[in-house]
């Protein structure tokens, strides 16, 4: 394991940091930038606790870049985890990639631990991790110290791994989803509009042994011993679902949304895309991204294209370079003569412009950092889900959440996306769906008012993570370790 030059060399204020706290991150999909975007709200309110910022060299080099953390000297990325082999196509490489790592993570932690309890000279007197990284429970209590997870998707996909055990002894456990799918997941509060066929792989269908379900199972089994779990929402989202958890964990602290309460402040605009936003019509463009993990095939890459051609909808489409490729010379011909039309960038300014005006409806996988960046931006949404909690949260937002639709038969064709199109941009439920997610921004927006949920929540883990707790008592049970 390579110690890297990141170490912070500012002795003046770390040599003796009143606390120090390490932080461990899970370097895939955006998993890593929430939490160091809560690790900048933390030492922001605490700036004499120094938070070490445990990450694979080549995650954490992306991520200093894209987060700017230079008033915070407290903040040290220190990249000593376990290297990561990432080929960022979401395939079979990705998932190989995740498994080396969470077989390497254990040791590195302890090792990572070690090695900047070393370098600093103060003890750890707490560990933030991704909640993925489901070891760390143990670890911290090995150590004495609070063990803090972030859960960085939904309420529900986490009561879903909460309640993995219910559910497959209600269900049982399946090859693939065919034989059960339309049954409801009523065994969790707040799912009585889940089918089994809307939850992740893995749980009670798919390959159960895989590194990957086995993480989240084991996950499911200790979150709810942790210190307290975090989570990107605001408790007003899903409230029969939050009662739930907090019924189940010593102490679920909604922190969110992120994109209110931390967000980036660096997204710079390279294409020139809030520009292009200036020329079009309020609630008339259309963004679409597939966010960092996977994308969808090269038919429907197609089919997506003929969709916005057919249509006319002008749109900003963030595409990876090795996936423009496979757009149709016709329709590259055209948006290059005739730039209004739309634009296909590799990467996009997206909160910037979700709540740009222009903004009228968002084509998206379903990731939850961008369910989050449509909600505090009123922005309603075209679903096309590809893996893990993305299909869940489809179902949340079309039949709970009510701010969006699936795409007819599942996948992107030219006709099923045409419809949506329309329906979302220019019908009576389209505007439905705005006022729908207008209300939950709002509700999002009073969550971070002072007083509020998601603010008191804050204070909490601030008075867990950087102590003494003055006698307060946190959790509402004791640990079970
Ligand atoms: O051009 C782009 C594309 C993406 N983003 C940002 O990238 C993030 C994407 O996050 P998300 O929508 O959550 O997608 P993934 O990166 O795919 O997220 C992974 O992590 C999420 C949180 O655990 C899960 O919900 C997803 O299923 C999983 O794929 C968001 O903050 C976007 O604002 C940009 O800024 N510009």
């Amino acid at each position: 394991m390579a110690t890297n030059g990141h170490h912070n060399h500012n002795h003046q204020l770390h040599h003796h940091p009143r606390r120090h706290v390490a932080v461990c991150a899970f370097p895939f999909g955006t998993h890593a930038a929430p939490l160091l975007l809560l690790v900048k709200r933390l030492a922001a309110a605490a700036p004499d606790v120094r938070f070490s910022f445990l990450n694979t060299t080549k995650s954490n080099s992306l991520l200093f870049k894209a987060i700017n953390v230079s008033g915070f000297p407290n903040i040290v990325p220190c990249s000593i985890m376990p290297d990561d082999h990432d080929k960022g196509d979401g395939g079979h490489h990705h998932l190989k990639a995740i498994g080396v790592f969470l077989q390497a993570a254990p040791d590195g932690v302890r090792r990572g631990v070690a090695e900047i309890e070393a370098a600093v000279g103060v003890a750890v007197s707490c560990l933030i991790t991704d909640a993925f990284l489901w070891f760390c429970g143990e670890i911290a209590d090995k150590k004495g110290v609070p063990w803090v997870p972030l859960w960085t998707a939904s309420s529900a996909s986490l009561s879903v791994h909460v309640h993995t055990d219910d559910l497959r002894n209600k269900f049982g456990t399946h090859h693939n989803s065919g034989t059960c799918h339309e049954k409801i997941a009523d065994c969790i509060p707040g799912m009585s509009n889940v089918r089994i066929s809307d939850l992740p792989l893995g749980v009670v269908f798919g390959d159960l042994d895989s590194p990957f379900s086995k993480m989240l199972h084991n996950m499911g089994l200790v979150l709810p011993k942790a210190s307290a779990v975090v989570i990107n929402s605001f408790e007003e989202l899903l409230p029969a679902i939050t009662r739930d958890l907090k019924s189940k964990m010593r102490c679920l602290l909604n922190v969110g949304p992120f994109a209110l309460t931390s967000p980036p402040q660096v997204e710079s605009d390279q294409f020139g895309c809030l520009e292009w936003m200036d020329q079009h019509k309020v609630g008339s463009v259309a963004y679409i991204s597939f966010g960092t993990v996977a994308t969808p095939s090269k038919e429907e890459i197609i089919a997506l294209a003929e969709s916005l051609e057919a249509t006319g909808v002008p749109f900003i489409w963030s595409l990876k370079d090795s996936a423009k490729a496979q757009l149709p010379l016709s329709f590259m011909k055209r948006i290059e003569s005739n730039k209004t039309c739309g634009m296909v960038i590799s990467w996009a300014p997206q909160l910037k412009l979700l709540a740009h005006p222009s903004m009228g409806v968002f084509i998206t996988h379903c990731g939850w950092n961008s369910i989050m960046e449509s909600i505090v931006n009123g922005v309603p949404l075209i679903c096309r889900p590809i893996l893990g909690d993305q299909v869940l949260n489809q179902r949340l937002i079309e039949s709970v959440l009510k701010f969006g639709t699936g795409i007819e038969g599942g996948t992107i064709t030219k006709s099923g996306t045409m419809k949506a199109l329309h329906q979302v941009l220019s019908s009576h439920e389209g505007k439905q769906m705005r006022s729908n997610v207008k209300v939950l921004k709002e509700l999002a927006e009073q969550g971070i008012r002072s007083g509020s949920t998601s603010n008191e929540n804050f204070k909490v883990l601030i008075e867990l993570v950087t102590g003494p707790t003055n006698g307060r008592v946190v959790e509402n049970k004791k640990s079970e370790w």
